[in-house]
């Protein structure tokens, strides 16, 4: 298996307190990865570290077998690692069609003249179109992105955060506060996105990792306490034990 990601006994700790404790794990190439575990487990805190938002106190971060360890969050950007945010970072006063065409720009390997952009204006509006389009929201292009629905916003970050063709995709909770009928179309919109693509993500929502991910690991105060496909996930006493079961009992 190729890995797109992998993290050698990676560690963080804010003050004295450790929240990532050693954790190794292997995301292979086109691989949909889903992170679990219960609250205040590190999941995002692991998520940070991963997209260079947090340095790492100790271990390794590697994208494509390149050590990423604490380099800048927008070097990984360009290195092909795109991630969304738990809360929508779009920009409100702008149309969808801008949002879309402004993550574009990030593109890696991007020339950031002007000039170079003037040439490619064309190229990049219809690629914000295939976006927008494939996002659902064709009818909504020309709106400000702050007038969207919930739902729509999310689904506006996640086409925003898959639009620079980055080919690792992280996502922090893209179901978070959706009802059941917005989930699912959630799901249909990530499965379409991610096409060829790697994914992770931190999801709460059992169904959504259920239905989405190829492998599943569960993080248990900063451990990595089993890593495998969502049927042995499922099946594993020790994951009921410390997770799963804890929440059946909830
Ligand atoms: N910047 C920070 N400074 C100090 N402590 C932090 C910081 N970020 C997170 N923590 C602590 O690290 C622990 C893990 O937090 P984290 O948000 O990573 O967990 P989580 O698994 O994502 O939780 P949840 O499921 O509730 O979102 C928590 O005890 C939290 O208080």
């Amino acid at each position: 298996m190729t890995a797109a990601i992998e993290l050698k006994g990676l560690r963080k700790s804010f003050g004295p307190t450790e929240i990532i404790r050693g954790v190794d794990l292997t995301i292979g190439e086109g691989e949909r990865h889903a992170i679990i575990g219960p609250n205040g487990a590190g999941k995002s805190t692991l998520f940070h570290l991963i997209s260079g938002r947090y340095s790492v106190s100790g271990g390794t971060v590697s994208l494509h077998g390149e050590n990423i360890s604490n380099l800048p969050p927008y070097e990984i950007y360009r290195k092909g690692l795109s991630r969304s945010f738990q809360v929508t970072n779009i920009f409100p006063n702008m149309s969808v069609f801008e949002n879309v065409r402004c993550g574009l720009m990030w593109v890696r390997d991007y020339k950031y003249s002007f000039w170079h952009l003037v040439d490619r204006q064309k190229e990049l509006n219809a690629r914000a179109m295939e976006v927008i389009e494939e996002i659902g929201l064709t009818s909504r292009r020309n709106i400000p992105a702050g007038v969207l629905t919930y739902a729509e916003q999310r689904a506006l970050e996640i086409g925003i955060a898959a639009a620079g063709g980055a080919d690792v995709i992280m996502l922090d909770e893209p179901t978070a506060g959706m009802s059941h009928s917005e989930t699912d179309q959630a799901i249909e919109l990530i499965r379409k996105i991610t096409v060829g693509k790697t994914l992770v993500m931190v999801e709460h929502d059992m169904g959504v990792v259920f239905d989405l991910a190829d492998r599943i690991s569960v993080l248990v105060y900063g451990e990595i306490i089993a890593s495998d496909t969502p049927e042995n996930i499922r099946n594993s006493k020790a994951v009921q034990e410390a997770y799963l079961g804890a929440e059946a009992e909830e």
